[in-house]
Parts: structure tokens; C-alpha cells; sequence
């Protein structure tokens, strides 16, 4: 499924056959090519089969730009005149000066994962691509993410407790519109995707030079695959320290840790390891890849040396991680004091 002419009705069945015994699908459409074609091949999917799930056409109105009302009211049209339901939600929270995209964002998955309850759907499928897939890892690359976050999107998470589906992920945006032009169906360019204000839109201008030198779509999103194998792989291994590490200190408290034993681990999982443990017991949320790979180093400098006593104690997103020569122990810091007020 590498062409970028329009997308096959089979090719389309293969990409849906997991649905296939869905109840019922809320679509994710904004009105842009790559949704509206989702809202089309799904359509035309259901409509070839007997039965099959009932199909909930969702868009969200950020009400951030003035044509944003129209485009839901086109979405309504095309999804009534292929049979379908619709919903126009739209977001009326706060909308903050910095950090927008992501405030909508959250608020888009926050109002599809309640349609889709109240749809009674078991899935929200967006319209993500390759091309959407290749950029995340170019900025994740640029975020200085690990291994983990390379892995870019898979093709299902879960969300407020709705599983958020990505079936067009192996196809190209390009072959979404032929798809479009062949059928003679109209789309929403949203000229925010454009907009140079924001970073997916400036990594988005880089790729056709990117893409010359064969650092394209494709090459991205088989990277990705890649990362996303090799971590599932590590975390599999880290699941097997963790095991090992309980084995090696039976009736202890399950934070004092065989020191030599942890050490003994290759370097990734041990990070793996102080990351797992320092986010299920620290208040502040995830700890950064950064600052446990730093932890790591100075743990292993702290124990190259003679001392004895406590080798090393810090506080890391909100948990206490000390070390001796033989037992490491990570817990839960003591909350932070509020800044102390003067007496009148
Ligand atoms: N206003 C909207 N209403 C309904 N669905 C939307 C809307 N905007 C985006 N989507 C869905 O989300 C998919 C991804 O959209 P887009 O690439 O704009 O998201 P993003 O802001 O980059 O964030 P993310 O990729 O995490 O969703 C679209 O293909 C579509 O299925």
C-alpha cells in the first residue's frame, strides 16, 4: 500500500477488517482531505458489507477560526448525504495564550471519547497518515525524545478510556487525496497547517528537501516501526529486571533494591527501571528521559568509588532516590513546603 493514487475498496478492507465486528465507530472529521477521505472509504466500506458497525461522524469546533462553524456545517452535508450521522461539539473552555494546539488537542480527544460513549462506539478513528506519522518522529527527534517517543504514533492508544484507532497510518496523504479528487469530493485546507507560527507546520515545509536526501515519509515511518519494535522489546526485558530484581530480595520492602543486582543491568534498562519506579511513587508527574539518564551516570560514578555510607541522595519528580553500596531506594518525597507566610 505504497502508491499514492486512490485508495483500492480492497485495500480498504484490509485496513478496516478489524472493525469489522466494532458495535458501533465515531469517525474524527475536521473537514480536511485526510479525514473527509476517512469519512468516504469508511463509508464506502459499510456500505459494501451486510452488517457492521453503526457510524457516528464527530467534528469538533475549536470556534479558533471564523470559517471553523461552516467547515462542521460541510462535514454534516457530505456525512447526511452518504447516510451517516453527525454531531458538531464544540469547545468552550478557556483557551490559552501559549500552548494552544495542545489545549485543543486535549479538549478535541476529551469531546470525541465522550461522543463515542455516548455513541455507545468502542473506537474514535482519526485520519493520522504516514506524512502525519513522519513528522511526529522529526519532532520528537527535535524534543530529544528516547526510543519510546521515536516509536511516533501505533496504531491504537487508548484515551479517557476510549481506544483511539489510526487506520490510515501506512497511507500517504497524497493517496487519501487522489482518493478524493477521483470521487469528486470538496475538502477544508485549514491554513493553520501552514502556519509558520507553529512547528509541525515548519517541519512539514523541510520535507520535500528532507525527502530528497531519502529522509521522506517513508524512511520516517519505518524508523518508527523500528523504534516502536526494539522498545516493546526492551520493555519486555525491563518486565523480566523487574522480575529478578524482586527474586533477588525476597521479604524486603519492595523500594530497597539489591544495589549490585540493579547495577548489574544493562544501562537502558536500569533507566527504564529508575523511570518505571521514580513515576509510580513521585507527585510531580513523569520524570524527564534526561535527567534519569544523568541519575544513571552518577549512580555508577557513586558506586565506582571506596566509600561507604549512603553514596548518593537526590530527589527526582518528586521522589527520594538513595543509594549504598548495597540497597537502592526509591520513594515517595515529602510534599514540598508552601512558601511560608509572615505572621501579621
Ligand atoms: N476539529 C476536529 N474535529 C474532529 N476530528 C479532528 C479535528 N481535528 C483533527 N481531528 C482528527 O484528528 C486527526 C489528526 O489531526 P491533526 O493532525 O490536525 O491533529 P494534531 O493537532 O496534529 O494532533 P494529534 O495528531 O495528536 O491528533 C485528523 O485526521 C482527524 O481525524
Amino acid at each position: 500500500m505504497s502508491s499514492d493514487g486512490p485508495v483500492a475498496a480492497a485495500d480498504a478492507r484490509a485496513l478496516f477488517a478489524g472493525f469489522a465486528g466494532a458495535p458501533a465507530l465515531v469517525l474524527a472529521v475536521s473537514g480536511g482531505p485526510d479525514s473527509i477521505a476517512l469519512l468516504w472509504l469508511m463509508a464506502r466500506w459499510r456500505r459494501a458489507r451486510k452488517s457492521g458497525p453503526a457510524l457516528h461522524v464527530v467534528t469538533v469546533d475549536h470556534g479558533l477560526r471564523k470559517e471553523s462553524a461552516a467547515e462542521a456545517r460541510e462535514v454534516k452535508r457530505l456525512a447526511a448525504s452518504l447516510g451517516l450521522p453527525h454531531r458538531t461539539l464544540r469547545w468552550t473552555g478557556d483557551k490559552p495564550k501559549t500552548g494552544l494546539p495542545a489545549a485543543a488537542r486535549d479538549a478535541r480527544y476529551r469531546l470525541l471519547a465522550r461522543a463515542a460513549r455516548t455513541a455507545g462506539a468502542s473506537h474514535v478513528l482519526t485520519a493520522h497518515t504516514r506524512d502525519d506519522q513522519a513528522e511526529t518522529v522529526l519532532m520528537r527527534m527535535a524534543r530529544g525524545s528516547g526510543l519510546t517517543g521515536l516509536a511516533a504514533m501505533t496504531d491504537q492508544t487508548e484515551r479517557d478510556g476510549i481506544r483511539i484507532a489510526r487506520p490510515l497510518l501506512p497511507l500517504s496523504k497524497a493517496a487519501l487525496i487522489a482518493t478524493l479528487d477521483k470521487a469528486g469530493i470538496a475538502y477544508a485546507v485549514d491554513p493553520t497547517n501552514a502556519d509558520p507560527h507553529f512547528t509541525r507546520p515548519r517541519l512539514r515545509a523541510l520535507m520535500p528537501v528532507l525527502a530528497a536526501e531519502g529522509l521522506g515519509p517513508h524512511a520516517l515511518a519505518r524508523l518508527a516501526a523500528r523504534m516502536a519494535r526494539a522498545d516493546a522489546a526492551l520493555e519486555l526485558m525491563a518486565d523480566g529486571a523487574e522480575r529478578f530484581l524482586a527474586l533477588r530480595n525476597p521479604g524486603r520492602a519492595p523500594d530497597a533494591i539489591d544495589a549490585g543486582a540493579f547495577m548489574g543491568l544493562a544501562e537502558e534498562i536500569r533507566v527504564r527501571l529508575l523511570l518505571r519506579m521514580i513515576n509510580a511513587v513521585g507527585r510531580e508527574g513523569p520524570a524527564e528521559l534526561g535527567k534519569a539518564e544523568s541519575l544513571a551516570l552518577a549512580m555508577e560514578q557513586a558506586m565506582e568509588g571506596t566509600r561507604s555510607g549512603i553514596l548518593l541522595k537526590q530527589t527526582l519528580a518528586g521522589a527520594v532516590i538513595s543509594l549504598t553500596r548495597h540497597r537502592l531506594k526509591i520513594a515517595s518525597a515529602p510534599p514540598r513546603r508552601a512558601a511560608s507566610r509572615k505572621r501579621p
